[in-house]
């Protein structure tokens, strides 16, 4: 038996021509879930890195989860295979988020056991484009991510204009400080890969706390 055949989760939903993909990630408490998946969302994100203040597992109600119709991923930093595996079955994830320093070759690991990846690569100052190639073949995204003192979640936008130079086949979705007041500028953005956006902590009453009406506005901006 594969890893999916054993998870019952919508899959991982393709790039859409008529619309950008919208992921809120770093969601903790059931009635937010529930709130947040009642929304028009593609993806919903769940934190399963330990030092993160929105580290979910604990808060989590896995019936709920494996039920509810939105594709689930789980965010891991630089966490074992066999624990990724277990979390994903327990949770009934959609696909995994590899946010940490993880190879190429561990992506492919856990593709190929048949869990879905998204790879988040940290951009700084530069974006070395060249060493995504190796990844390339075992990502159903890349996440472009700002680079700070934390693995994720920092706030901070990045310069999207080192992605124009983007030229490879796996599409991604730009994430970093996404904010309420983006969603003009987002609407129009065109970028060569670009799938969707990735929301988090501009979206937040507290850590893992999202604010309903704050994202409804930005997806009725966002799509008009
Ligand atoms: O959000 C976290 O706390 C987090 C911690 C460790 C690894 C990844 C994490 N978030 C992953 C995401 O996909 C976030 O949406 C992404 O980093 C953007 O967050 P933000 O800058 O707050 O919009």
């Amino acid at each position: 038996m594969t890893m999916t055949s054993a998870i019952s989760a919508p899959a991982l939903p393709s790039p859409r021509p008529d619309r950008p993909l919208l992921k809120v990630c770093g969601l903790k408490y059931p009635a937010n879930v529930a709130a947040v998946a009642a929304l028009p969302v593609d993806i919903l994100g769940f934190i399963f890195a330990p030092k993160s203040p929105r580290y979910a597992p604990l808060a989590l109600d896995a019936a709920q989860l494996r039920m509810l119709p939105v594709a689930k991923v789980g965010v891991f930093v630089d966490e074992t295979p066999a624990v990724i595996r277990r979390t994903a079955l327990h949770f009934g994830l959609t696909a995994v988020q590899l946010h940490g320093q993880e190879s190429a070759a561990d992506c492919a690991a856990l593709a190929e056991a048949g869990l879905p990846v998204l790879k988040a690569i940290a951009v700084g100052e530069q974006l070395d484009l060249a060493r995504l190639a190796a990844y390339a073949p075992f990502c159903s995204y890349f996440i472009f991510d700002t680079a700070g003192p934390a693995a994720g979640g920092n706030g901070t936008a990045f310069n999207w204009e080192l992605l124009r130079a983007y030229d490879l086949p796996t599409p991604y979705l730009l994430a970093g400080g996404l904010g309420p007041d983006h969603a003009a500028v987002l609407r129009e953005l065109r970028l060569p890969g670009l799938a969707g956006f990735d929301v988090n902590s501009r979206f937040e009453q507290g850590p893992g706390l999202k604010d309903v009406a704050r994202l409804r506005h930005f997806i009725d901006e966002l799509r008009g």
